[in-house]
């Protein structure tokens, strides 16, 4: 497990926009699964802003790792805030974007998206493999849309399950534990305050931080690179702060 720290948010979506930028250059095609929430936002905003014209999109295939169970068009569609802060700005094919469709019926739309992750993938062992799988972190520690309450669903034997969110039961559609855990990288953006606790359980694996979904991140061979800003990374033991 590799770990960044950086000031803020914003020097967080920074550096992790070259990141991505860097790896892009010696590859011919990369598929990458994207994640909703509020630091891969300004992620998108900082891609377009600096790299629109300097990086050939057209290698780059985007998925999600989740996707909220609404139509396209609705404000809270990870989908929607994508093509608003990133591919209306810079140059993809339409054919590399492979979002999950969230008006459709959840369950169908699941076995829909895992089996075009199968075609489309490499698969190890079975397991559909993507070159990156980037991942939030909530405040209860679910990660893509695997919540405690449904920590079962990690080890789902479909690549894609129907997940609800503990509060609103909003349905959402998320790849599973198997599938991040085949990728060949794993990168957490995890930025705020509200983090520092769950980011100090599941790094320095205290007890109980297991029953947090993020805490199962553990790529079999891939790297794992935690991008934290100072207050998500507060209360880490490795922090010198
Ligand atoms: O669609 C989603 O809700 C996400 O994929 C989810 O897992 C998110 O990444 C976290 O809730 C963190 O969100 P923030 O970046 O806003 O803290």
């Amino acid at each position: 497990m590799d770990l960044k720290i950086y000031k803020d948010k914003q020097e967080v979506a920074e550096q992790f926009s070259n990141y991505l930028v860097d790896q892009l250059k010696d590859k011919e095609t990369f598929h990458v699964a994207l994640s909703g929430g509020s630091t891969p936002k300004i992620v998108f905003d900082v891609l377009a802003d600096n790299f629109a014209g300097k990086v050939d999109w057209s290698k780059v295939h985007f998925y999600w790792g989740d996707e909220r169970c609404v139509p396209p068009s609705d404000d809270e569609s990870n989908y929607k805030m994508t093509v608003e802060h990133l591919f209306s700005k810079i140059d993809v094919p339409e054919e590399n974007i492979h979002r999950i469709l969230g008006e459709k019926d959840p369950a169908n739309e699941a076995m829909r998206y895992a089996n075009l992750l199968e075609i489309n993938l490499d698969r190890i062992e079975g397991v559909p493999q993507f070159d990156l799988v980037i991942l939030g972190m909530g405040d209860d520690g679910h990660t893509a849309s695997i919540f405690p309450h449904e920590i079962d669903l990690w080890d789902a034997k479909d690549h894609c399950v129907v997940a609800t969110h503990p509060d609103s039961g909003q349905k959402r559609v998320s790849i599973n534990g198997k599938v991040i855990n085949t990728a060949k990288e794993v990168v957490f953006l995890v930025t705020g305050a509200s983090k520092a606790e769950k980011v100090e359980a599941i790094v320095d694996k205290t007890e109980g931080s297991d029953a947090y979904p993020a805490s199962l991140v553990n790529p079999d061979s891939g790297n794992l690179v935690w991008f934290l800003d100072e207050e998500a990374a507060a209360k880490l033991n490795q922090n010198p702060s």
